[in-house]
């Protein structure tokens, strides 16, 4: 279903020409994927991925290509965007915004083993430690800022005991956010679930899916990175998958005592976030495909689970 943008077989080879790439064996549309037209492209020399921009702000993806040029310089697991013939990554086809990448091994883990949350957690601490000294900038859009702006939109759809849990906790996190001393930033993926991973076995093939990367807080990535990969059916954390994913990706970047103080918090706010944004898509702003929207009620259940237990304690 994320073949926005049909293609022929003309309009492939044509474009595969602008690069250094060989010539087209075979090309078919990628059914994941919600927001952009994917296509895996064979070629008489390697395997790629060509997407077409459907949505959002075509003026970041310059942000994107120097992100993803940047850690892929820098040896991180990504696909860096294939270059034309003169240089350049961004390119149009079918009148959409268009780029090539380097098709990457292995698949998304459902429930990722213990040697997988380890190799998420190291390459996620070179990426932060690294993401520090780019020197692209967009703003968080899924931040505090945009909570406060945002959640106001969904409140008519919950009960008063949601409407009241939503208030109270984006009032928490403006008094002592607002209060805490300032938190590491760099350039984040932002939305780093595991099905934005893709892993050959116990190894890391890529990271993909960075259209919400930004600058931001580090600690908020890292903590969607836990909420996602280290959380039980019932919201809980795992002590296992949350110990193996930090114990890796402290021993790259430790944390600050601010951060370590914000942590917790940190949980719930992107609990929160991915709470807000789902009801959002689910009552407010939906897709216009029919691929069924993620459930609002699983992050609901993480954040109360974060309030009740706090975090566990950071391994080492
Ligand atoms: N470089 C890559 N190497 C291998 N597979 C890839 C690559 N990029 C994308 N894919 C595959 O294409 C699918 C869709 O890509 P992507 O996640 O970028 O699309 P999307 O429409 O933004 O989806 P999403 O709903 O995750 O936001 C991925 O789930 C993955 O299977
Ligand atoms: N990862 C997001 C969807 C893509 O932005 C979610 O689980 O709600």
């Amino acid at each position: 279903m994320a073949v926005f943008t049909p293609l022929n077989d003309a309009q492939v080879s044509g474009f595969l020409e602008r690069f250094d790439v060989g010539s087209l064996d075979t090309f078919e549309g990628v059914a994941s994927g919600t927001e952009n037209t994917t296509y895996f492209v064979t070629t008489d020399r390697q395997s790629l991925v060509l997407t077409l921009f459907e949505q959002g702000e075509h003026d970041e993806l310059p942000f994107f290509v120097d992100l993803l040029d940047y850690l892929a310089e820098h040896r991180l697991p990504v696909p860096g965007p294939v270059h034309d013939r003169q240089g350049i990554a961004l390119q149009s086809l079918a009148g959409k915004p268009a780029l090539l990448f380097p098709r990457l091994p292995g698949k998304s883990p459902k429930q990722p083993n213990l040697a997988q949350c380890e190799a998420l957690g190291d390459a996620l601490g070179r990426m932060h430690f690294i993401a520090q000294r780019f020197e692209g900038h967009r703003p968080n859009p899924r931040d505090l800022h945009w909570l406060l702006a945002t959640h106001h939109q969904v409140l008519g759809y919950l009960s008063p005991e949601d409407q009241a849990l939503m208030g109270d906790e984006i009032d928490t996190y403006q008094g002592a956010f607002e209060n805490a001393d300032s938190l590491p930033q760099g350039a984040i993926h932002g939305d780093l679930f595991r099905d934005n991973t893709l892993f050959d076995g116990d190894r890391l093939g890529g990271i993909i899916d960075f259209y919400n990367g930004c600058t931001g807080d580090l600690l908020f990535d890292l903590a969607i990175v836990i909420n996602d990969w280290a959380s039980d059916t019932d919201g809980s954390l795992n002590r296992e998958r949350h110990d193996a994913l930090l114990r890796a990706y402290l021993a790259r970047r430790p944390l600050t005592a601010s951060e370590r103080q914000c942590w917790p918090l940190m949980l719930r706010m992107t609990a929160l976030r991915y709470w807000l944004s789902r009801l959002l898509v689910v009552y407010v702003d939906p897709p216009a495909h029919e691929l069924t929207p993620h459930d609002p009620e699983q992050f609901r259940t993480i954040l109360v689970r974060r309030i009740a237990e706090g975090a566990l304690p950071l391994p080492g």
